[in-house]
C-alpha cells in the first residue's frame, strides 16, 4: 500500500505536487492519470526517495522508501526505460542490479524469461529498441519479487502486442496480491488496465476512484437510436428526453431516457427501430471534462 498524506514539491514557484493525499490499494492496478506537468513523475520520484517533498510525507506500508534496507524487494520500478548502462548487456545490467540488492544472481535468468528478453540478454542494452528496453526496466522492476510496483508511462514506445502483454502483465501482478501504480497518458488504454483511478492536474487531486465510477460520475449515459421514421419518434420522445442528431449518420441521441423505455414507447406506437444502443461515456471524455480547468498548456 502507498499511502500519501498533503504531500508537496515546489521548485521555486512552480507548485508541481501541491497538497497531494491518495492511497494506492494493494492486489489492484491504479492508474496515475493527469495532463502534462500535472506533477505524475515528481509524485512517483518521491515515493522512491528521489526526491525530497517539500512537505507532507508518503509511505510504502508505514515506512519511507529509504527505511528500506534492500529496496529492490520491497518497490520495483520503471520510471526511465533507458536508464541502461549502455554498453552493458541485458544480462550484465540486471546482474549487477541484483547483486547490489543482494538477489541472487539466478533471479536474472527467471525475469529475463517472464518479459521474454531471454534470447538478446547478451546483447547490449544501448541497441534495444524503445519497446525492449521497456521489457528490460520492467525485468529490473521484478528482481527483487517485490510486493509493491510503479511504472512511469511503460507502454511508451510498445507495439500493440506488447501493449497487451503488458495489460495483462498487470493484472496479473494485481492478482497475486501486488499493489500496481502505473501512469499513462493512453488513456483507452488505462481504461482497460487499470481498475481504481487516481486523477491529478496542477499537482493537486482531481479524483480518487474506481475506473467505473470516474466514467459514469462525468460522463452521461445516451442511447443512440435510428429509426425511419424518426421524426415521429423524436416528437414522442421529446417530452420527457434531450435529443440531438449524430452528424454522421442522423442517428437520434437520447439523453435522460433508457434503451428500454424508448424500446417500450417504439413498439406502443408501432416504430420500427433500425438501431437502439445505449451509449457509456469513455474514459477521454471523463478525463476532459474533469481536468479542463487544470491543463497547463492547450492547443488553440
Ligand atoms: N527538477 C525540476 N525543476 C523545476 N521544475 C520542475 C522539475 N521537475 C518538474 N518540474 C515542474 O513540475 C511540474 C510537474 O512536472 P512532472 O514532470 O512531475 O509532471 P508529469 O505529470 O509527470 O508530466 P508529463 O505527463 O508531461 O510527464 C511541471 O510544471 C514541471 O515543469
Amino acid at each position: 500500500m502507498i499511502e500519501a498524506v498533503r504531500l508537496r514539491k515546489h521548485y521555486g514557484r512552480t507548485k508541481a505536487v501541491d497538497d497531494l493525499s491518495f492511497t494506492v490499494r494493494p492486489g489492484r492496478v491504479t492508474g496515475f492519470l493527469g495532463p502534462n506537468g500535472a506533477g505524475k513523475s515528481t509524485t512517483m520520484r518521491m515515493i522512491l526517495g528521489l526526491d525530497t517533498p517539500t512537505g507532507g510525507d508518503v509511505k510504502i506500508d508505514g515506512k519511507h522508501y529509504t527505511e528500506f534496507k534492500e529496496p529492490l524487494r520491497k518497490v520495483g520500478a520503471l520510471l526511465d526505460a533507458k536508464w541502461v548502462h549502455p554498453n552493458r548487456s541485458a544480462r550484465a545490467h540486471l546482474k549487477w542490479l541484483a547483486v547490489s540488492n543482494k538477489i541472487p544472481a539466478s533471479r536474472v535468468a527467471e525475469v529475463l524469461e517472464i518479459v521474454g528478453l531471454s534470447e538478446v540478454a547478451h546483447k547490449n542494452a544501448g541497441g534495444f529498441s524503445l519497446g525492449m528496453s521497456q521489457r528490460l526496466g520492467i525485468a529490473g522492476a521484478l528482481l527483487g519479487d517485490p510486493e509493491v510496483l510503479l511504472f512511469d508511462e511503460p507502454v511508451n514506445g510498445l507495439d500493440p502486442e506488447g501493449i497487451v502483454w503488458i495489460r495483462q502483465f498487470m493484472h496479473r501482478l494485481a492478482g497475486e496480491g501486488r499493489t500496481v501504480f502505473v501512469s499513462s497518458h493512453l488513456l483507452s488504454e488505462m481504461a482497460q488496465t487499470a481498475q481504481d483511478l487516481i486523477v491529478i492536474g496542477k499537482g493537486q487531486l482531481i479524483s480518487q476512484t474506481t475506473t467505473e465510477q470516474f466514467i459514469s460520475d462525468a460522463t452521461k449515459d445516451h442511447v443512440r437510436v435510428r429509426s425511419p421514421h424518426a421524426v415521429k419518434l423524436r416528437e414522442i420522445l421529446a417530452a420527457d428526453a434531450t435529443i440531438t442528431e449524430d452528424a454522421v449518420d442522423g442517428a437520434l441521441v437520447v439523453h435522460g431516457i433508457p434503451a428500454e423505455q424508448i424500446g417500450e414507447i417504439a413498439a406502443e406506437h408501432q416504430i420500427v427501430l433500425h438501431e437502439l444502443s445505449p451509449q457509456r461515456g469513455s474514459l477521454e471524455e471523463a478525463f476532459m471534462q474533469l481536468t479542463k480547468e487544470s491543463v497547463e498548456y492547450h492547443a488553440h
